[in-house]
């Protein structure tokens, strides 16, 4: 890439700074071995790398050793006395050239490798307590790589990239190291060397603006290592061993300061062949130029060395002049500083010299205080002492106290036992606990189980009532509907047979007014044919008096015959019309028996299906309460921790249990009030129909009676009638004896008529009489077909009651059949449960094991008084006595 590089070991003396950069150099199978170091493997890969790629290039490799602050090359051809020197490097600031060092160049790793173990022969090493065979000095490993490259344009560049592999000097202890004269100054050196470049990592962390890179050759080796233009690893060697601690976190701290550094990598200028043959014509040139000189003798002559070494010199001077100037603005900077601080310093001293005025015054004042603090401290020494007397006596009571603490101590110890055995018995019973409620939970869960069931069932069961007091409801519609249907059927029918008695009534007072106008009209004929048989009996009186004498005779004869034979009609007709309106009569009380008995049936029937709907009712309330009752004593079966479940569940069953109830209740409630309506509505149809039969016979006892008035009058009418033509008969009788003979074909005439008129009036008598029969054989007939009807729906009725009855009781078996389901499947469930129980409570739930470690209860005796200090009046007074008598004594 162009980048110079470097690698430096750092770390204590021993730790493998060498090994890590050289290792083990031998060859092995034409590559490095296993424990190669650093710069065998770096050649090897290097000279991999530029053989795979096709650019020209060319490797060069110098080693220089810095011993005792002096460079050595220790690849040099000669002997090695030959000190090298360190210059700047003008052309690339901040680095440095040595001048005299050879570069060798090579074409494989190998040639490098044996250049390296060439010049690690020459190192300097020695045996320190360390290590055998110590490096006592710095050596750096340079490999300088040329490579050609072509531009677009035909030109060459070249590349060129620098690799410093550094083996430093261990850091030691000279002490430990156990380094003596030659060896104590080495280390010295080392040291100082390697202080130098700690300095300058250091102000290069701290970013000072001076850093003492020339202090030490290492440092100006390194320069542009560290924080200049070069890409630096430093590889930090430490011991493990525990003596080395100090210096392991010395050499770590360095590390990780060194890491700070940051430095500015640049790519080496990469140079065109014309710009190198410049440089080259440009050097030829100069030396031509100072060749001349030296031939003609023109200017200093000086021999290349001195010259060589002025020109160094001065270049030394030159840097020094630079070094000085740095040096001079720093100590400048810390002039100024230092004045700042000396102003400062002033300040404090005026300061502290008005603080020291204050002291004085404050010196005085605690002269005074210290006089008091004098007699205070007078009292307080008596005070002390009092307080040592009462101190002791307060020792003699913690004496007594201490003993009496030793019992209690005792006691405690056994307390503490116990309490740890208590403890242990709360662990088990906690364990036992924590079982416990995991099979309540599981128990819950059963239960919970069990009791959904049970809720299904119950479910189930409230479906089945449903249905069946649906069944019931539809039923007893259909019931009442058709009753209802019935009732008005039978009112209709009865309605249709008063309209019919109606205008049978109104047919036979028609017929009855046909006989009357009839028996007008004969009348008026007769009437007639009396006058004309008047005027001829009036006229022929004479004739046939004597023949009308007899024919007279016969004719009232006849008349009386007739008479009586009409009365025996009248009251045949009478009888025959008290014995129909008997039979109406008892028709209609037959009628009304029929529809009472037809009502009390209805009545009774309901009555019992009111009753068994109790009785039902009844026995669903019994059971309800049995089981309500069974339900109580499987809750008290039930364990008190499990109560609270339990309760819920059963409050649950039980409000079900009574809502179903209600619902019963509240059913056959509705039941029984249709059916007592229906009774009710019967009862009023029934009612109805009585009172309207009674008044159809009291209006029929009404017709009858006005018939056989109408008859009798119309009878007495007759009779009357009757009479007046026997008086105008006996009237005429003495007219028609004087003109009997005249009138004897005229009374022939006229009997004849009389005849026909009688055989009229018989005919319509006759006809009346049959219409009439006629017409009573309908109304009985048709009575007898309402009876029939009635009692045809009498029987429909029965059957249709003994159908709903037998539809009820099939109902009802079946919500027996539901209740003995339901009360089999809450007896399987609670046995469940009960089993359940049982099992949880005889089987699974645990219970405590005795250990025999439960301490007994005990009676801890101890004193509940104990000894006080005597008041500190009483004892300093005592005290104060005493050592009055001492006083005295002496
Ligand atoms: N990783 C290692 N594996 C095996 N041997 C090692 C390893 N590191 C160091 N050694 C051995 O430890 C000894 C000391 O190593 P080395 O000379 O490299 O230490 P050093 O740090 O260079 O010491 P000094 O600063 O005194 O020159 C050598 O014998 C070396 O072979």
């Amino acid at each position: 890439m162009g980048y110079n590089c470097t690698i430096f070991a750092y770390g204590q003396t021993g730790t493998g700074k060498t090994y890590t950069m050289e290792g083990n150099l031998e060859e092995v199978n034409n590559s490095f071995s296993k424990n190669a170091g650093i710069i065998p493997r770096t050649l090897h890969r290097l000279f991999e790398r530029l053989e795979s790629e096709t650019a020209e290039y060319s490797v060069r490799l110098s080693f220089i050793e810095l011993y005792n602050e002096e460079l050595k090359d220790l690849l040099a051809s000669d002997d090695d006395t030959k000190r090298l020197k360190i210059f700047e490097d003008i052309s690339r600031k901040g680095s440095v050239v040595i001048h005299g060092l050879e570069e060798f160049l090579v074409n494989n790793a190998m040639d490098g490798i044996q250049l390296l173990q060439k010049g690690s022969l020459r190192r300097k090493m020695a045996a320190t307590k360390c290590n055998d065979k110590s490096s006592r000095s710095h050596s750096v490993f340079s490999i300088t790589v040329h490579i050609k490259e072509s531009t677009p344009n035909g030109d060459d560049l070249l590349k060129v990239g620098k690799l410093n592999l550094v083996d430093l000097a261990g850091s030691e202890n000279i002490g430990r190291s156990g380094a003596e004269n030659k060896r104590a100054r080495e280390a010295g050196m080392i040291n100082q060397s390697l202080l130098t470049l700690g300095r300058v990592i250091n102000s290069l962390v701290e970013r000072s603006p001076h850093i003492p890179y020339r202090e030490s050759k290492l440092t100006r080796l390194l320069q542009d290592s560290l924080g200049g233009k070069t890409k630096t690893c430093i590889i930090a060697t430490v011991s493990p061993a525990r003596i080395n601690l100090e210096e392991t976190q010395s050499t770590l701290d360095y590390a990780s300061r060194a890491k700070s550094i940051r430095n500015k990598p640049e790519v080496n200028q990469k140079l065109t062949k014309k710009a190198l043959i410049k440089e080259y014509v440009d050097e030829i040139e100069r030396l031509k130029s100072d060749l001349m000189a030296s031939r003609d003798k023109n200017g200093v002559y000086l021999t290349s060395e001195n010259y060589q070494s002025l020109v160094d010199e001065n270049r030394s001077s030159q840097d020094l002049i630079n070094e000085l100037n740095k040096k001079m603005e720093t100590i400048q900077e810390q002039l100024n500083s230092t004045t700042e601080e000396f102003k400062l310093k002033m300040d404090l001293l005026n300061s502290t010299s008005e603080r020291l005025a204050t002291a004085e015054m404050q010196l005085e004042h605690t002269s005074s205080t210290l006089e008091e603090t004098s007699q205070n401290l007078h009292d307080a020494k008596q005070t002390l002492e009092e307080q040592k007397v009462l101190t002791e006596a307060h020792a003699e009571t913690e004496v007594m106290l201490n003993s009496l603490a030793n019992g209690l101590v005792f006691s405690l110890k056994r307390s503490l036992e116990d309490s740890h055995h208590l403890h242990a018995k709360i662990d088990r019973k906690s364990v036992i606990e924590m079982e416990n409620r995991r099979l309540f939970k599981e128990f819950q869960q059963v239960l919970t189980s069990q009791a959904e069931n049970l809720e299904a069932d119950i479910e189930e069961f409230k479906g089945a009532q449903h249905t069946f007091i649906d069944t019931c409801v539809s039923h007893l519609h259909t019931f009442v509907h058709q009753k209802l249907k019935e009732v008005a059927q039978q009112a209709a029918s009865i309605d249709e047979t008063l309209q019919s008695h109606a205008e049978q009534q109104s047919c036979l007072q028609k017929a009855f007014q046909g006989y009357k106008d009839s028996m007008a009209s004969h009348h008026t004929q007769a009437e007639g044919s009396y006058d004309t048989i008047r005027v001829a009996l009036r006229n022929q009186t004479e004739t046939f008096q004597q023949l009308g004498k007899d024919l007279f005779e016969t004719f009232s004869q006849e008349l009386h015959k007739y008479h009586s034979g009409f009365t025996v009609w009248q009251e045949k007709m009478e009888s025959n019309f008290h014995r129909l309106a008997k039979e109406s009569k008892r028709q209609a009380e037959e009628q009304g028996l029929l529809l009472a008995s037809m009502a009390q049936t209805v009545r009774m029937e309901s009555e019992q299906e009111v009753s068994r709907l109790h009785q039902q009712n009844a026995e669903l309330a019994t059971a309800l309460q049995h089981e309500k009752e069974k339900n109580a004593e499987k809750q008290s079966q039930l364990l008190t921790h499990v109560a609270k479940l339990v309760q819920e569940y059963s409050a649950k069953r039980q409000k079900n249990h009574h809502q179903t109830a209600g619902k019963l209740q509240s059913a056959l409630s509705s039941n029984t009030a249709s059916l007592q309506n229906l009774k009710s509505k019967v009862s009023s149809v029934s009612t109805g129909a009585s009172s309207k039969n009674s008044d159809f016979m009291a209006g029929l006892a009404a017709a009858t009676q006005q018939i056989v008035d109408k008859v009798a009058t119309g009878s007495k009418h007759l009779e009357a009638c009757s009479h007046n033509n026997v008086g105008l008969l006996d009237k005429a009788q003495a007219r028609l004896s004087t003109r009997m003979s005249e009138s004897l074909c005229v009374v022939d005439k006229q009997l004849k008529n009389m005849e026909a008129i009688n055989h009229g009036l018989l005919d319509s008598s006759h006809k009346f009489y049959n219409g009439h029969l006629k017409e009573s054989q309908d109304l009985r007939s048709e009575f007898a077909q309402k009876h029939n009807s009635s009692k045809s729906l009498d029987i429909s009725m029965q059957s249709n009651i003994l159908e709903h009855k037998n539809e009820m009781v099939a109902s009802l078996s079946a919500i027996t059949d539901a209740v003995n389901t339901l009360q089999s499947s809450v007896d399987e469930h609670l046995c469940d449960t009960k089993n359940t129980v049982n099992r949880v409570i005889s089987q699974e739930i645990k219970v405590d094991r005795a250990t025999g470690e439960t301490p007994q209860k005990r009676k801890y005796s101890h004193s509940s008084t104990w000894p006080l200090t005597r008041p500190h009046e009483m004892i300093l007074e005592e005290w104060r006595n005493q050592a009055e008598e001492c006083s005295e004594t002496r």
